[in-house]
């Protein structure tokens, strides 16, 4: 018999594998496109490459080495921003989605820098994710993952405290610091609920020695959630 948690994983595993077909469906063929990151992007990706198969032709954007990976594997053509400067359609998942903005919070898979730029460089933008990431408050579920240079994280943490948070420096399996694919480190920097995100990604962009934070204001086009009932797409005003 399933335990209550491998029920609840099942169920979450459903939701993330039908919002991705529904996001999946948006590509059309001679996009460029986003390709995010995260296991409910991965499903998006995977989704993607059965529709490559089956003839559609796109080109693709990689937020990470991970996703370029996986779509390499399914035969996807990957382009770079030196010859593709403006997409189409980026799809990435979410750790936190704000209910009445449909701002984020992203980067718990270690991927919010090349998110972001990929997302800055998107003419449409779509989130995926499981209704158990919406929130009425960012800072609600997670912290926000802040990515930093190695020299000199000590002092960077400290200036993200002076803030209001708490930081954590992320790490690997084996107790290392995770490294991003910049070759960074990632401080998971608790502000607890917030009341005015924009102001405290405004100010993290200020320390110096940040590179980029996980808040992702004002960017999102729109969000597909899943839930129990199926998919509701969520637009932003
Ligand atoms: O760095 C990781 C990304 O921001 C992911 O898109 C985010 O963590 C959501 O991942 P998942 O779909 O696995 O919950």
């Amino acid at each position: 018999m399933a335990s209550g948690n491998g029920v609840m994983t099942d169920q979450a595993d459903r939701q993330k594998q039908a919002v991705a077909v529904a996001a999946a469906a948006l590509v059309e063929n001679g996009m460029v496109v986003g390709l995010g990151t995260g296991s409910t992007a991965a499903y998006m990706i995977e989704v993607l490459g059965q529709r490559w198969a089956e003839g559609l032709r796109f080109v693709g954007i990689p937020t990470s080495e991970r996703s370029a990976e996986q779509a390499r594997a399914l035969g996807i053509e990957l382009v770079t921003f030196a010859t593709h400067p403006v997409i189409d359609l980026a799809i990435d998942g979410a750790d936190e989605v704000e209910r009445g903005t449909l701002d984020l919070i992203k980067g718990l898979g270690g991927a919010l820098f090349r998110e972001k730029i990929v997302a800055a460089a998107a003419k449409r933008f779509v989130v995926v994710a499981d209704a158990s990431k919406l929130v009425d408050h960012l800072g609600t579920r997670t912290a926000v993952p802040v990515e930093v240079t190695p020299f000199g994280w000590e002092r960077t943490a400290y200036q993200i405290e002076a803030l209001g948070a708490t930081t954590v420096p992320r790490r690997d399996r084996t107790g290392s610091f995770f490294v991003t694919d910049g070759g960074n480190y990632i401080l998971d920097s608790n502000f607890g609920v917030m009341d005015d995100p924009p102001r405290v990604a405004r100010e993290l962009r200020e320390v110096v020695g940040v590179v980029e934070s996980g808040f992702f204001i004002g960017r999102t086009s729109e969000v597909l959630i899943a839930g129990a009932d199926g998919v509701t797409r969520m637009v932003r005003s």
